[in-house]
């Protein structure tokens, strides 16, 4: 495909995202106007592991963003990895958020949003995937209302281990870890419900799960997700269903965690939503919830419910594993935008 560069829409850690669109479309092969996502040969093994997995995945879910090929360019001199992705012309949900000044979206565009997300983890877990690096910067808006799961960068197959699972290091967001992750280094479909609901948490409030003040301490972060009973925070103003479906994202034993499957059930996202205040955000809605049940008590009523775990570690204890992740050498922490994936 022949295509033309045009403005940086958006700037991950080894990549930037520009509009791209076909310079000769005669077939319509490809939409007129996509997001290319360009790294150059240090982020392009990342770029590479992307489309691996979003080939792996296909083009059968709505909520997973699509991928359109890739191709390699020589821009000033240098060789560039190029992605072609779906455009959303709303951003990332954190941008969005953040565009609200702190304030967090309706109840009803979060339960919404939520099962959206559901879906698109239901099959990515499906697939044998784990997402490892959910969060709000990386689920995208788009016109329509539509939200999907985006960033597979990090992204790997459950139980397989890479040389990012050896020695010490931190895959994702510390404030989206969960704790079999800062414990164990242990990243499956399990953390990706964690990180999950630490997004439902954010986008309700439009504050981060975690309460953690700007230079305090990484450490004292990890120590509370791995160690000790404290769990991120479940807003007040929610109501009692989105409070128990953020209770069974915050187990801190994975095994005992619900997973997506099991939560696309929970009444928080199957139910008739309010469509009148969806509505007045201008938001056209493509409306699909799974059929409504009364919420099961725990993982053992779902009689098919079956465990995926990510494959075994030597487990050092959890005090020691967090004292290794602080003293490799971590970069300056702080809040939100300026976390730094360590890959
Ligand atoms: N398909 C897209 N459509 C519109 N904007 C996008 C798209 N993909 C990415 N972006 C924008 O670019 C930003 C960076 O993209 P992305 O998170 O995929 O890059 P990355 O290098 O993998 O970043 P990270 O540091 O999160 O690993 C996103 O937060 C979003 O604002």
């Amino acid at each position: 495909m022949e295509w033309i560069r045009g403005e940086t829409i958006g700037f991950g850690t080894f990549s930037t995202v520009s509009l791209a669109s076909p310079s000769n479309n005669d077939s319509g092969e490809f939409p007129p106007l996509m997001a290319v996502k360009s790294a150059d040969s240090y982020g392009a093994a990342s770029l590479v592991n992307e489309k691996s997995v979003l080939d792996k995945l296909g083009d059968k879910c709505d909520e997973i963003v699509r991928c359109f090929g890739d191709d390699r360019t020589v821009e000033n001199g240098e060789e560039m990895h190029n992605l072609f992705l779906e455009y959303a012309s709303r951003g990332s949900l954190e941008s969005y958020i953040k565009s609200l000044g702190g304030e967090g979206l309706p109840e009803s565009t979060v339960r919404l949003h939520t099962g959206s997300v559901l879906r698109g983890l239901r099959h990515i877990h499906a697939n044998g995937v784990a997402h490892c690096d959910l969060k709000l910067g990386n689920i995208l808006l788009f016109g329509d209302g539509a939200v999907k799961i985006a960033d597979f960068g990090l992204a790997k197959r459950i139980g397989e281990v890479t040389a990012l699972d050896e020695g010490v290091q931190i895959r994702g967001t510390p404030l989206y870890m969960a704790p079999e992750a800062v414990n164990d280094n242990e990243y499956g479909s399990e953390g990706d419900v964690w990180a999950l609901g630490c997004a439902v948490v954010e986008m309700f409030s439009g504050k981060t799960a975690w309460s953690f003040k700007e230079g305090s301490n990484f450490m004292s972060l990890l120590i509370r997700i791995g160690v000790g009973e404290e769990l991120p925070m479940i807003p007040e103003k929610l109501s009692e269903q989105g409070r128990d479906f953020l209770s069974k994202c915050f187990v801190k034993d994975p095994k005992k965690r619900w997973t997506a499957e099991m939560l696309l059930h929970h009444p928080f996202v199957a139910v008739d939503l309010d469509h009148d205040g969806l509505v007045e955000e201008g938001l056209v809605l493509n409306l699909k919830t799974e059929e409504v049940s009364t919420s099961p008590r725990c993982p053992f009523e779902f009689p098919d419910w079956v465990s995926v775990s990510s494959g075994s570690q030597t487990i050092d204890s959890a005090e020691d594993r967090v004292a290794s992740l602080a003293t490799d050498s971590i970069p300056d922490w702080s809040v939100t935008n300026s976390w730094i994936t360590v890959r």
